[in-house]
């Protein structure tokens, strides 16, 4: 494996048994990713990208395979390595602060760079006047940053992002899309983004895996080559949705087409 490589995921293959029958759910899928690369995981609802994607934060263990992260195998969920899921799982009875807090307790750090990571984070985010508030008293939007806060406070090489935006308005995930460019741009993170959004995976991606259904499979890479901040209307932008709607049989000039991804 080359010392660059971030993450290299080889060979995982996964069935899960429903009513006493075997589904082979992933089958031999392997991708690498370098450091700071943006990869997402692009698939129809039940193609395995959410299991993919626990198999490679260590939740899930595969039958078949291994997932190194930083030349490490995985064999459980480590900090070095944090999970974003759809649901943020914000505590409700805990304020601004103390969710963002949340990833640095019982760690090893001074609790004055504690101080500082957090704050650091919440600024990132925008929510320096909401520090105090509850999530309930908060849109979905700022509920969702202060979760991609506490996830950059936490200083990961690696974010594991499960459709992220997917419950927010098109303002808000477009938005929120900017700002995590940006503090991936300042942080040189390395994430990995499970979605089903084709718009949000060429904005986003420095690559596009796109997945195949029934077991899922990688059966196409696209390289996005576009510098970022993308122009979402602008002719390249729209080349890469065409070649990826293509790959779906979605872009209109075939003759089955299949509405659903
Ligand atoms: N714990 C489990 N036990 C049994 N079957 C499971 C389990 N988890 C997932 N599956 C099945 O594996 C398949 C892939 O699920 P997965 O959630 O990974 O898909 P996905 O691509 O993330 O879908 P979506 O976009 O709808 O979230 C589905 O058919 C699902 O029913």
């Amino acid at each position: 494996m080359m010392a660059e490589q971030m993450i290299s995921v080889s060979g995982v293959t996964k069935t899960f048994t429903n009513n006493g029958k075997p589904t082979n759910v992933l089958d031999q899928v392997s991708f690498d990713m370098k450091k700071g690369e943006i990869v997402t995981l692009l698939g129809k609802s039940g193609c395995g990208k959410s299991t993919l994607l626990h198999i490679v934060g260590g939740f899930l263990k595969a039958e078949e395979g291994t997932v190194y992260l930083d030349n490490q195998l995985v064999q459980r969920p480590t900090k070095k390595c944090v999970t974003l899921f759809q649901q943020h799982n914000l505590l409700p009875w805990r304020s601004v602060l103390k969710n963002v807090g949340l990833g640095l307790e019982g760690e090893n750090i001074p609790e004055d760079e504690k101080k500082v990571r957090v704050m650091d984070a919440i600024k990132l985010v925008g929510l320096e006047q909401y520090l105090h508030q509850f999530p309930h008293e908060l849109s979905g939007g700022m509920q969702q940053r202060v979760a991609i806060a506490r996830a950059f406070a936490m200083q990961p090489d690696v974010i594991l992002m499960d459709e992220p935006f997917a419950a927010l308005d098109t303002f808000n995930r477009y938005h929120l899309q900017d700002e995590l460019l940006r503090i991936q741009t300042q942080m040189k993170t390395t994430i990995l983004i499970v979605t089903h959004d084709i718009d949000e995976a060429v904005y986003l991606s420095d690559r596009v895996l796109i997945m195949s259904s029934h077991p899922g499979r990688i059966f196409k890479e696209l390289e996005i080559q576009q510098t970022k901040p993308r122009d979402r209307t602008q002719g390249d932008f729209l080349y890469y949705r065409k070649k990826i709607l293509e790959q779906f049989e979605l872009s209109g000039t075939n003759k089955a087409p299949e509405y659903m991804i």
